[in-house]
């Protein structure tokens, strides 16, 4: 499905809102066909980080860069599923689906829609609206809109988020599995699902960015792998630390 080889995405700078420091000087580099968690505690702007890489923030001043490593413009290659579902609900599964191309004014690839339904087993539900799916199969929708704009840089804010717990290692398979070969950023609380999902997983606190070693496995990894349940702990012991020191 997807052609070129993505960029990485590489953040150099510092935000303020209304002129308060929110966060940085901070450096970030989002790995080419990577995925890349990133936690951190309420507040710290992580929802804001990803906003001005799809530059649809409207409140902060960025102090620095935002660049691909092949120097093409990002926000035109940046495909952004933000926290919550977010469907229209007077539209269905299809339609909400394809809005983008809708609101771009161009007719949506009704093949490659069709397609991507199917490969998130949507098919069913094509003609449904969101108030007739479960939480789980609004999630799916979201993320099959997202896989629509084909972009090879993709930013994922919980996305995951208000799903029982079976429902969201399903989830996390189903956007492993599709999102792979892409550049992705994605934003999450929870630990181990940046120990499930993340080639490399960062903690943005006050104090800037700390790196934490993904486990070996490859990804997504089994729920139950050792190394994967060692790495959750240390970061839930570290998001511990930090909200105690807050
Ligand atoms: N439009 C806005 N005007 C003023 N301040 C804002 C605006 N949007 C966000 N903020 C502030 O920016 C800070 C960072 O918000 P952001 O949503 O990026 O945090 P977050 O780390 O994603 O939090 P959470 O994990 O709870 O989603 C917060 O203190 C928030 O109040």
């Amino acid at each position: 499905m997807q052609a070129a080889t993505p960029p990485a995405l590489l953040i150099d700078g510092t935000a303020t809102i209304g002129g308060a420091p929110l966060f940085g000087p901070l450096r970030l580099a989002a790995a080419a066909g990577r995925i890349t968690c990133l936690l951190g505690p309420s507040g710290v702007g992580k929802t804001t980080l990803l906003r001005l890489v799809a530059g649809t923030d409207e409140v902060t001043r960025f102090d620095g860069s935002i660049k691909a490593s092949d120097d093409m413009p990002v926000p035109g290659r940046v495909a952004l599923m933000a926290q919550g579902a977010d469907l229209l609900p007077w539209l269905d599964v299809t339609a909400n689906v394809t809005l983008g191309a809708r609101l771009r004014g161009t007719r949506p690839d009704a093949a490659r829609a069709s397609d991507i339904l199917a490969r998130t087993g949507l098919t069913a539900h094509a003609h449904k609206r969101p108030h007739a799916l479960s939480g789980g199969q609004r999630q799916r929708v979201a993320l099959a809109r997202t896989l629509m704009e084909d972009r090879p840089i993709v930013l994922l804010d919980e996305p995951f988020s208000a799903l029982d717990a079976g429902t969201r290692a399903q989830m996390q398979e189903l956007g492993a599995r599709h999102l792979s070969g892409r550049t992705v950023l994605l934003v999450t609380h929870d630990p181990g699902e940046a120990a499930r999902l993340g080639h490399a997983i960062h903690i943005l606190g006050a104090d800037g960015i700390e790196t934490v070693a993904p486990p070996a496995a490859a990804v997504p990894r089994p729920v139950d792998d050792a190394g994967t349940l060692e790495v959750q702990g240390r970061l839930l012991a570290r998001l511990r630390e930090q909200g105690a020191a807050a």
